[in-house]
């Protein structure tokens, strides 16, 4: 710093008489000197090349990656990807803290997010966001999405028709290898479509097959996509593989919003604010109100309102959906390798809920280790190992260091779930870490698989409901078991939008019940 100020100064002096150039240097050496400055008030973190910044040095499995650079620069460390600067949080009290304050709730603004729009609430941030979570929060309650009082019925019976559609499906197989993957896409997803459209597909449904597809290939194409986020100067270049990925991204997005528009539509035209069916009917009513009330842009701050309600679906599809299947898929994984784990919980299912009926969510506080197996698979399985990026609205410090505005910040949640620091042995599947010395199932402060603060998970709730009624029944119908000759599937997972693990097939083997299950032998209904 001195020797920079030394240095300008004696550039002034050289210079003096000619006042133009007096001035550009003035002003790059004042920028220097405040580059300077803010370089010193960072975290510490890895340099990276001009331009390009430490994006050529990102390893495939971000997460692992990170928590190698966490454990060289510390609990926050940041670095510089193209133009945007990522902040890494590997601490669970610092990210705590960081996303319990307003001035952490932004999203990052980029390309990716230019597609959207604006739209929906995942990818939003301020007053609309804000606006939206207090809504969906609040309506997604009235639908039961809440673990005490009255209307937590209306959500269990709604999954419980999946799971005995998925329990139906699999006993059909009579213990044959199958591979869960489109058996539970189909269930989980119906769980969230019926909430937000009341639509619900069948089993091998070719609508939902593309649906699925349109999802999948989605997040793939971002991928392609993502070193423009950080180097937009990349979308002015002549890249063949960007623009068809680009071109092919807004295709797919208009094929899923014109799926999303028609059900709207159709919504509309049946509308009757007597009878209010999913969320699809709270917005209307919302914007009937809202005009009545002249009070248009008050729930979509002068937004388009259609566009509004595509994207929320499309946001409360993706995120409701894919986490809550690739957890029950962890969760088979994981009984695989440890089966003296399934027969505790499948024991402790038998004492409590008994063989003539299906678990119900009420006997939960009578099943700890039945929980605690779900939260250690919760645990173990880091589904959403970075969470979801977060943004700077303002210059802000947190714990000693400067976090200039728009700046990334990432949570490392698996750094957290993986600190042998806070974890005995982090690597062992250990659901009794979640015991206490009574037997009573405690959470620690570090146990962040939904993430924490302001914009933690909206979905937690209906997630907690969905993995311990799949979960259970799937348990208390069948023994799991391994494929002739196959071997045990890998535990180390591949890294997309979440953490999945490889694809693998098991036998579903329907264990004795004292009462036969009627849904075992019915029709499966539309
Ligand atoms: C195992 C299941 C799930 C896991 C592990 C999970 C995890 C997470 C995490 C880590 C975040 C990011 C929080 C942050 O930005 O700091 C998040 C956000 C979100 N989740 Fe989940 N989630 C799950 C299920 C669900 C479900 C079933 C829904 C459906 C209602 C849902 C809806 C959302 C939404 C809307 C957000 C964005 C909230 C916002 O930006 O304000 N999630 N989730």
């Amino acid at each position: 710093m001195l020797l920079l100020q030394a240095w300008a100064l004696r550039c002034v002096r050289a210079l003096s008489g000619a006042p133009l150039v007096f001035a550009c240097v003035v002003l790059v050496a004042a920028a220097l000197l405040r580059r300077a400055s803010l370089m010193r008030r960072l975290p510490p973190g890895p340099w990276g090349l001009p331009l390009v910044g430490y994006l050529p040095f990102l390893q495939p499995d971000a997460h692992l990656h990170f928590g190698k650079l966490a454990r060289r620069y510390g609990p926050m460390f940041s670095t510089r990807c193209g133009n945007q600067l990522l902040v890494v949080l590997s601490d669970h009290r610092i990210i705590r803290e960081a996303f319990r304050r307003e001035e952490f709730t932004a999203r990052p603004h980029n390309e990716f997010s230019n597609i959207l729009g604006g739209y929906g609430i995942i990818n939003t941030d301020g007053k609309l966001w804000k606006d939206q979570r207090r809504f969906l929060h609040e309506r997604l309650r009235q639908f039961g999405m809440k673990y005490i009082g009255a209307g937590k019925e209306h959500m269990e019976s709604r999954i419980m028709k999946e799971v005995e559609s998925v329990l139906r499906t699999l006993a059909d197989l009579k213990g044959a290898p199958t591979d869960l993957n489109p058996v539970l896409a189909t269930s989980v997803s119906n769980v969230i479509c019926e909430l937000i459209m009341s639509v619900r597909f069948k089993h091998g449904d070719s609508r939902f097959q593309r649906f699925m597809d349109l999802v999948e290939e989605g997040f793939r194409l971002f991928g392609e996509m993502a070193w423009v986020n950080f180097v937009p100067a990349l979308k002015w270049l002549p890249l063949p593989g960007l623009w068809a990925a680009k071109r092919k991204l807004d295709l797919n997005r208009r094929e899923m919003a014109n799926f999303f528009q028609q059900t709207v539509d159709s919504h509309r035209e049946t509308f009757d604010r007597s009878n209010i069916r999913d969320l699809v009917d709270t917005y209307l009513l919302e914007i009937e109100h809202a005009k009545e009330e002249e009070r248009d842009k008050l729930l979509f701050e002068g937004k388009d309102h259609d566009r509004q309600m595509q994207q929320i679906i499309g946001d409360l599809f993706s995120a409701g959906m894919e986490t809550i299947k690739t957890t029950l898929q962890w969760a088979v994984v994981f009984m695989l390798h440890q089966p003296e784990v399934a027969r505790g919980v499948q024991e402790e299912l038998d004492q409590v809920v008994g063989r003539r009926r299906l678990p119900r969510l009420e006997d939960l506080p009578y099943l700890p280790y039945t929980e605690s197996t779900l939260l250690e698979v919760l645990r173990r399985s880091s589904i959403v190992p970075l969470g979801t990026t977060h943004a700077a609205t303002r210059d802000v410090y947190l714990n000693g260091f400067m976090i200039p505005k728009d700046a990334h910040v990432v949570p490392l949640l698996h750094a957290v779930h993986m600190d042998p620091t806070l974890w005995d042995d982090p690597e062992k599947f250990e659901p009794t870490r979640f015991l206490n010395a009574e037997g009573k199932v405690t959470k620690p402060e570090f146990f962040l698989p939904f993430g924490v603060g302001r914009r933690m998970c909206l979905g937690d709730v209906l997630a907690r409901m969905e993995l311990f009624l799949f979960f259970s029944s799937l348990l208390h119908v069948f023994d799991l078991r391994l494929p002739e000759g196959q071997p045990l599937p890998s535990l180390k997972g591949n890294t997309g939008a979440t953490v999945t693990p490889d694809s693998y097939k098991v036998c579903l083997v329907e264990r004795p019940m004292e009462e036969a299950l009627d849904f075992l032998s019915a029709e499966e209904s539309s």
